[in-house]
């Protein structure tokens, strides 16, 4: 059987009179990565914001490993489209922010962080301070300091909107062979419809606002993936199925 961690059982969000969630139903499953992708303004952040805590639905129910979220030890490590580091610190420093945050003492979590500066491509940059470190590297420090957090749920917007088209499909392919390798249960907002199929395990296509979700699509490509892999007919057809139906929605 199927373990779903974290299901949303119709849920909406009005703000005042304004209706941006309506009747949202999904899953994602242990070990699975998961990508919502709609227009922009149709609520998709919103979702993320309900898992943080930021907001509260107006109705329907959240559920992570069967029990209410308000209930729920889950914790969600949470990575938003600028990096956010702290231009004052050193890198090695805002790799470790996120468990010292949690509590954490910095030998400890020295000891955590270090041994991944080398798979995440910052090896030698520990003592580095942000601004001398390209866009794509600011973001992977920033995604070492999401993954090293304790967390049951990793969840990820748009974490490389704010990269160039080169630097952005080098992390795509990445990220992609992290993912392969840790298995970290995933929640990815994202415009981009290729990074979508590539990265993803399973797409929600939103309408816009108020958001419904009108597809659920499978990618059935074998892992590991190379981006070589997203010029095969059967993936281009799942992009163009997604576009085609962001562009002329059913009703
Ligand atoms: N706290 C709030 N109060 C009032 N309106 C809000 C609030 N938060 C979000 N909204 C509105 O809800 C709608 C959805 O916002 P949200 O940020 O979830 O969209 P999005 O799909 O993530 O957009 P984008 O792709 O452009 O980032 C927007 O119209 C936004 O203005």
């Amino acid at each position: 059987m199927t373990a779903h961690r974290l299901e949303f059982r119709g849920i909406s969000k009005s703000f005042g009179t304004m209706t941006v969630l309506d009747d949202i139903s999904l899953t994602v499953n242990d070990g699975e990565f998961v990508t919502i992708v709609g227009p922009s303004g149709a609520g998709k952040s919103t979702i993320l914001r309900l898992l943080t805590g930021t907001e509260k639905a107006s109705s329907g129910d959240i559920v992570f490993d069967r029990q209410p979220l308000s209930e729920s030890a889950a914790t969600f490590a949470f990575m938003p489209q600028r990096d956010a580091l702290m231009p004052w610190s050193r890198i090695i420093d805002n790799a470790t922010l996120g468990l010292r945050v949690q509590g954490m003492d910095r030998k400890a979590a020295r000891a955590i962080v270090k041994p991944l500066f080398e798979p995440f491509g910052l090896a030698g940059f520990e003592n580095y301070y942000p601004a001398q470190l390209s866009g794509g590297m600011r973001q992977r420090v920033a995604l070492l300091r999401t993954v090293v957090q304790k967390h049951d749920m990793l969840l990820l917007d748009e974490p490389l909107g704010a990269l160039d088209a080169l630097t952005r499909t080098q992390m795509q392919e990445w990220l992609q062979t992290m993912w392969a390798d840790h298995r970290w249960t995933a929640l990815l907002i994202t415009h981009d419809v290729r990074e979508a199929v590539f990265l993803s395990d399973r797409i929600y296509v939103l309408s816009p606002r108020p958001a419904r979700i009108i597809r659920e699509i499978h990618v059935p490509v074998p892992r590991p993936r190379k981006l070589a892999d997203l010029a095969d007919a059967s993936v281009r057809d799942i992009e163009a199925d997604i576009l085609e139906t962001l562009l002329h929605r059913p009703s």
